[in-house]
């Protein structure tokens, strides 16, 4: 294998797609700034690239040498796998110009490629991993001003959680026992299980402790998931013992707001130079937090500050590189606490907590383990919900074609089962077998007209109502009415391209709802903005203070008659935005699951296309089903695709 020839596999890679332009152009720009003629280095930094460009924060290559196709998710020639498989990576590695070598994670990063302990990293990346698990493992190993030896917590805990359950565990006492010791707690568990109730009684505890001069930051990672959390956090003070409701702050920014975006730039204002002014940190939705954020995030923490995650294991992670919250809860189930977490919790409740123990070989991942409690039961899906039945059998991969004759649990069901025994399940399916088009799937339109018609219904209300007049009020709520029915039906999509993607349903679906008479006819084919256009944001705006996965919809300003696209805001006011302020957008009818992350909708479609891919994962249709609140419908061409997808995980390399 020469230079050359990886070159020029390089340039047929990128027109193939296998790589993105900017992963072979990584190697040529660090080749001009040291000489490297080793084409084996070449080859390994644009893989990393690649790699990188997956959302894995690093490289295996014990995993690349092995299963280079599975790892990469495209085939190497043969010649380049055989250069993999016959050379010392190790010793080319410590050869080659572009990457330090290290084996003590403290040692100093000066080239651009790291390699520890059997991975190859990016720098930055490198970087961003080690610091976050240096900040977890010190903030683990410090605890907070309120100790064990805190007299006062149990009473406290009891105060807000009442007396202990006698009929099993009280997970959410224990996590608010862990996080109000720690100063990095997480707190996970699936949807309604009681992360925001718990949190709030923590912030009501901690208030009682430490009075009005507590300053406490809520944040979460886009606009709409701050703003949802806004919401449940007004009903969860509600719920509190009246005396200690005051003061708990219901004002939820987005992260990226929180630390002091400076538009341009990768750093943040605040860093450990000038950290943020706060005494506790909750952030909600940490799955979609990735490794960079997170590496600021924790560098931003005063250093006595607490800092608490809330978020799902079991959800998609970011989309940009790492899966931090799920690499940190791993084995959260088991517990695998440490003799001293088990005492510890075992003061908040009267039941055996010893099934939680660490049985085995204690070893380092576990200490983060030594930070989470993880809830188990949903109060929002109980037993009889058919949402919190599928997304708990999704999550144990137990659903099946045909039922196995011993499933590894009594909550396995195969595809059509567990749609028809719950009312709030639906599956749609095409009659006919063979190739089906959205465009000839009759009740797919049904579905759809009948689901977006209500909030169409409300524009075109507002549109012809001569009330509205010009009140700033009357006009706000009327877009506040139509952004709240919107999200009671959403189409979601698994896949960006293709008949059955973002794309391909967006069209379809508009052109159902012209011909419905519901959103205006194109004309030619090009108009663009219409009443009624839902659309999302694609990349963050800081300038408008608008973030990517906002949703806007499009109505005429009463006042002025003109197109306006109305958002709301994490504080719950509206944004009217002219149209040509809004360069990066796009209709969405369909939404991608990834993008949908932190909202909730009454009424949620999953649409899966007919054929598997590796996209289609057991994360994915978990965090499809659970965008629902009320209703979940399976649109699915082939239903097989459903099962097979169930068995599909999401695998992300990290060092964490
Ligand atoms: N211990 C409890 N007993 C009874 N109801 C509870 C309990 N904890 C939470 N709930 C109720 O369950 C619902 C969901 O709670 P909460 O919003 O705290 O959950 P969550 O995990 O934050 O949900 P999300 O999935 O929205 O993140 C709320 O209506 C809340 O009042």
């Amino acid at each position: 294998m020469n230079l050359h020839s990886v070159q020029t596999w390089f340039t047929s890679a990128v027109a193939r797609k296998e790589l993105r332009p900017i992963d072979i152009e990584l190697p040529r720009v660090l080749h001009k700034l040291a000489v490297e003629e080793n084409a084996l280095c070449w080859l390994l930094c644009a893989l990393v690239s690649h790699q990188y460009g997956r959302g894995h924060s690093c490289m295996r290559l014990s995993e690349l040498v092995q299963a280079p196709e599975y790892v990469l998710g495209f085939a190497l020639p043969n010649e380049l796998r055989a250069v993999l498989v016959e050379t010392d990576l190790h010793t080319a590695l410590q050869q080659c110009a572009w990457v330090q070598c290290i084996e003590q994670p403290e040692a100093p990063i000066e080239k651009p490629l790291v390699y520890f302990s059997g991975a190859l990293y990016l720098a930055r990346l490198w970087k961003a991993e080690h610091s976050v698990a240096q900040a977890i493992h010190t903030r683990i190993g410090a605890s907070s001003s309120l100790r064990t030896a805190d007299s006062d917590l149990p009473a406290l805990i009891q105060r807000v959680f009442g007396e202990q359950s006698t009929t099993g565990i009280d997970w959410q006492a224990l996590a608010c026992a862990m996080a109000a010791q720690r100063k990095f707690a997480i707190i996970t568990g699936g949807p309604g299980t009681g992360k925001t109730t718990t949190v709030v009684r923590l912030l009501a505890i901690l208030r009682q402790k430490h009075g009005d001069n507590l300053r406490i930051l809520l944040a979460a990672p886009t606009g709409k998931a701050a703003a949802r959390l806004t919401e449940s956090i007004a009903g969860a003070i509600d719920r509190l013992p009246a005396s200690m409701q005051t003061g708990i702050p219901t004002d939820v920014t987005t992260l990226h707001k929180m630390l002091g975006v400076r538009p341009f730039r990768r750093s943040f204002k605040h860093s450990a130079q000038h950290p943020l002014a706060a005494d506790v940190v909750v952030v909600d939705e940490a799955s979609m937090v990735d490794l960079e954020m997170m590496a600021a995030l924790m560098n931003a923490l005063p250093e006595h500050a607490q800092l608490v995650l809330l978020g799902d294991k079991d959800q998609l992670a970011s989309v940009e590189a790492g899966s931090v919250l799920g690499d940190l809860c791993k084995g959260a189930e088991a517990g695998n606490y440490n003799a001293a977490t088990l005492s510890m919790l075992q003061t908040y409740t009267a039941h055996d907590l010893s099934a939680y123990a660490d049985s085995s070989v204690p070893d380092v991942s576990k200490v983060y383990n030594q930070a989470t409690v993880m809830l188990r039961e949903s109060h929002r899906f109980g037993a009889e919900s058919g949402i919190g039945n599928l997304a708990r059998a999704v999550n144990a991969g137990e659903i099946y074609r045909t039922l196995p004759k011993t499933p590894r649990s009594d909550t396995a069901y195969t595809a059509e089962s567990i749609f028809t025994a719950f009312d709030d399940l639906n599956l749609l399916a095409p009659e006919q077998s063979g190739t089906i088009y959205p465009t000839e799937f009759a009740e797919l339109r049904k579905l759809v007209i009948a689901g977006y018609q209500t909030y169409l219904q409300v524009v075109a209300k507002g549109e012809a109502s001569g009330e509205l007049d010009n009140t700033l009020s009357a006009r706000d709520n009327w877009a506040k009415e139509v952004l709240k029915t919107h999200r009671s039906f959403q189409l979601l999509v698994a896949l960006r391209k293709g008949m059955w993607g973002v794309q391909g349903l967006n069209d379809t679906v508009s052109e159902w709802l012209q011909s419905a008479g519901l959103i205006a006819r194109a004309v030619s084919g090009t108009r663009t903005w219409y009443a009624g256009r839902p659309v999302l944001v694609q990349r963050n705006n800081y300038t408008l203070n608008l973030m990517n996965g906002d949703i806007g919809i499009t109505l005429p300003d009463p006042e002025t008659g003109k197109l306006r696209v109305v958002f709301e805001q994490a504080d719950g006011n509206i944004k009217w935005v002219l149209p040509s302020r809004l360069s990066d957008v796009e209709t969405v009818f369909a939404l991608t699951v990834h993008k949908s992350q932190g909202s909730e909708f009454t009424h949620t479609v999953l649409v899966l296309p007919d054929e598997l891919n590796p996209v289609l994962t057991r994360e994915l249709v978990y965090t499809g089903i659970t965008r629902a609140s009320k209703q979940f419908t399976l649109v699915a061409a082939k239903p097989s695709v459903f099962v097979d997808a169930v068995q599909q995980r999401v695998i992300r390399s990290s060092g964490l």
